[in-house]
């Protein structure tokens, strides 16, 4: 087995989504069970909403007790509020708008025209102070029962693009990121130590796009080349992939 973690290989992108909105469901309820709140970190991208648009489908979704649960994002696009580019937005019409989540749990990273405007780095900085609150005693985030990153073409994680300093940072939790090659050019991410707090952390991919880039992380031990290869959590690192995304994988 490779040392990333196993991989669930499902037919197809849809299967993909039911199995991971299963698994999440069952992943916070165990959690609210036994540490009473969990704290979740979604994704932006393709398989980041699928699974969001069938979790809201989802009859159990009722374990959930959205009082106790918080959510967070691994990366924000820096646009205004409301855009419908930013991952907060697309998250909420896929799923947060329709459930009885409480605002105050909800910490979406700043908008471009939050209370920092356009200081991209003050924006980061808000954000990892977020965290910080919410997090236990000696720590710089939460505890994160779940962090879920869809894994792009390049290999990229959250906003962690190959070759950018993003993917080197080993003290602050969010960074800002300008450049990206993916638009828009100006991001916020986690980093690879907020990251690596989580108890459990899901990579998703999907399609025939994918396939080089999770043969290549799954090889890689370099993550600042291959940013998905250093995506893991605490307790468990599991690739979520369809068919098509886990062709260029040997153990396939
Ligand atoms: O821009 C982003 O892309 C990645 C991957 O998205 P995908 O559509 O190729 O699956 C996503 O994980 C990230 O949150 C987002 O900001």
């Amino acid at each position: 087995m490779s040392p990333h973690g196993p991989v669930r290989v499902h037919a197809d992108t849809a299967l993909l989504a039911k199995a991971a909105a299963t698994g999440l469901i069952q992943r916070v309820a165990d959690a609210q069970a036994e540490f009473d709140v969990a704290h979740i970190v979604l994704t932006g991208g393709r398989n980041g909403n699928a699974l969001l648009h069938e979790l809201s489908l989802t009859p159990t979704l009722g374990a959930i007790d959205f009082d106790r649960l918080h959510v967070w994002w691994g990366d924000e696009r820096f646009l205004p509020a409301g855009h419908a580019d930013r991952n907060e937005t697309q998250a909420r019409e896929a799923l947060l708008d329709t459930v009885p989540v409480l605002p105050e749990l909800v910490h979406p990273m700043p908008a471009s025209d939050g209370p920092d405007g356009d200081d991209v780095e003050a924006a980061a900085a808000r954000y990892a102070a977020e965290l910080a609150a919410a997090a236990p005693a000696g720590a710089l985030v939460p505890t994160f029962t779940l962090a879920m990153f869809g894994v792009g073409p390049d290999t990229h994680v959250a906003s962690l693009f190959p070759g950018f300093a993003a993917t080197e940072e080993t003290e602050r939790t969010v960074v800002a990121v300008r450049e990206a090659p993916k638009p828009p050019p100006t991001r916020i991410t986690l980093t690879f130590p907020a990251i690596r707090a989580a108890h459990e952390v899901w990579l998703l991919a999907a399609g025939e796009d994918k396939a080089d880039a999770v043969a290549a992380a799954r090889a890689s031990t370099d993550p600042t080349k291959t940013p998905a290869a250093g995506a893991y959590g605490t307790g468990a690192t599991l690739w979520l992939l369809d068919r098509a995304a886990a062709a260029g994988l040997q153990e396939h």
